[in-house]
């Protein structure tokens, strides 16, 4: 993504070689400011703060992270430690348990003393490799933009719903969801998309508007319950999503709202899409609602909000009643009945088993590959 005229991956090598830059989502879309990471506990934290944050980054800044602790000791112990502290971190995304699993596969076998390099250079590779997979997914999904374009007038507008942030900031570039997009922007087809402002934390508002505005993309901000609405009355010709996890059998578990996008969709045939990598798949699981873990945040990310004042500075304030509860459940499962089409690296397929097993043979029924 070109910010300011200049080209940004959302994580990359300081000077020195080793330490680890990122860009501070928490200071957007008001400051545009980076973190330096030089440390698996600062890499922890970063994902905890959601300084980082999407499924396919906290991959990738955990497996930075494991580089860091190699960088610093080693050991099989301090491994250990790193792939336990990042692991921790948060649980829905399974993008997070995916690049530690692949980074302990790499590093457990060697000498000590050649894990630091390794693990830098399998971390570049996880980033490369995403950045690579997103770019497919844009050209799938692009395919989908134009047949929907193909539907419409003539030169019409294509109007897609978004919830969250599914973009470049939430992967190491170009993003999940808003990949098709972006190419379809490029590719000259008129798109409009409806930014769900995405409470509490709103990714929506000050995320995805941010980098669609970067990118020159028509959007407009909504707030989350006007998606219904607008469906009812043929303005959203389709809606795409990220997912945090997806089941081997096609549900898909994504930021807290999207399942009821779900919902309002298939009540107004809107066609209902899901772009996801291959790393976001659980092959090990079949039942979305029963078994992915929703993270529950904290409570004062419901109760504040936190914006620009007046005076220019980023405040936060209190805006449910003093004294009353907050429940902050993060991600919530669309079930695969109500997704029209999952958008990933290898095509289009249909939320299902059949589906998923279609386009990668190689890992369905063999959760533990
Ligand atoms: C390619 S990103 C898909 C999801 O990670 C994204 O939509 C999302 O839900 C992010 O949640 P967040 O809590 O901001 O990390």
């Amino acid at each position: 993504m070109r910010i300011n005229g200049q080209h940004y991956r959302t994580i990359w090598l300081a000077p020195d070689g080793w330490r680890v830059c990122v860009i501070d989502q928490t200071r957007l879309p008001f400051r545009f400011e980076t973190v330096t990471l030089s440390s698996a506990e600062a890499a922890a934290e970063a994902i905890r703060s959601m300084i980082v944050r999407g499924a396919p980054l906290i991959g990738a800044t955990a497996a930075y992270g494991v580089a860091l602790a190699m960088r610093a000791d080693p050991s099989d112990t301090a491994l250990d430690e790193a792939l336990t502290l990042l692991g921790a971190t948060r649980p829905t995304a399974v993008n997070l348990r995916w690049a530690l699993g692949r980074m302990g596969r790499v590093l457990k076998p060697l000498d000590p003393g050649r894990r630091a390099e390794m693990a830098y250079s399998e971390a570049a590779l996880i980033c490369d490799e995403d950045v690579a997979l997103c770019r497919s997914i844009g050209e799938h999904g692009l395919g989908v933009i134009r047949s929907i374009a193909a539907e419409k007038a003539e030169g019409a507008t294509v109007n897609i719903l978004t919830h969250c942030n599914a973009g470049w900031l939430a992967t190491v570039d170009w993003g999940t969801a808003l990949a098709p997009i972006y190419l379809a922007h490029d590719a000259g087809i008129p798109v409009h998309v409806w930014v769900d402002e995405t409470r509490p934390r709103n990714q929506g508002a000050a995320l995805t508007a941010y980098e669609l505005g970067a990118h020159g993309v028509p959007h407009t901000v909504i707030a989350d319950n006007a998606g219904g609405h607008l469906m009812q009355h043929g303005e959203v010709d389709m809606v795409i999503v990220g997912t945090d996890r997806t089941t081997a059998t096609g549900d898909v578990a994504n930021k807290i709202g999207t399942y009821l996008k779900a919902l309002a969709a298939h009540d107004n045939g809107v066609p209902f899409y899901v772009a996801l990598p291959s790393p976001t798949i659980d092959w090990s699981l079949s039942d979305g609602l029963r078994e992915i873990p929703i993270e529950e945040r904290s409570a004062r990310e419901v109760t504040h909000l936190s914006g620009l004042a007046e005076d220019g500075e980023v405040r936060s304030i209190r805006v449910v009643a003093p004294g009353s509860n907050a429940a902050n459940p993060a991600f919530d499962v669309t079930p695969a009945r109500l997704v029209t089409g999952l958008i990933t690296e290898r095509g289009v397929c249909e939320a299902s088993a059949a589906g998923l097993a279609g386009l990668f043979p190689e890992r369905a029924g063999r959760p533990q590959a």
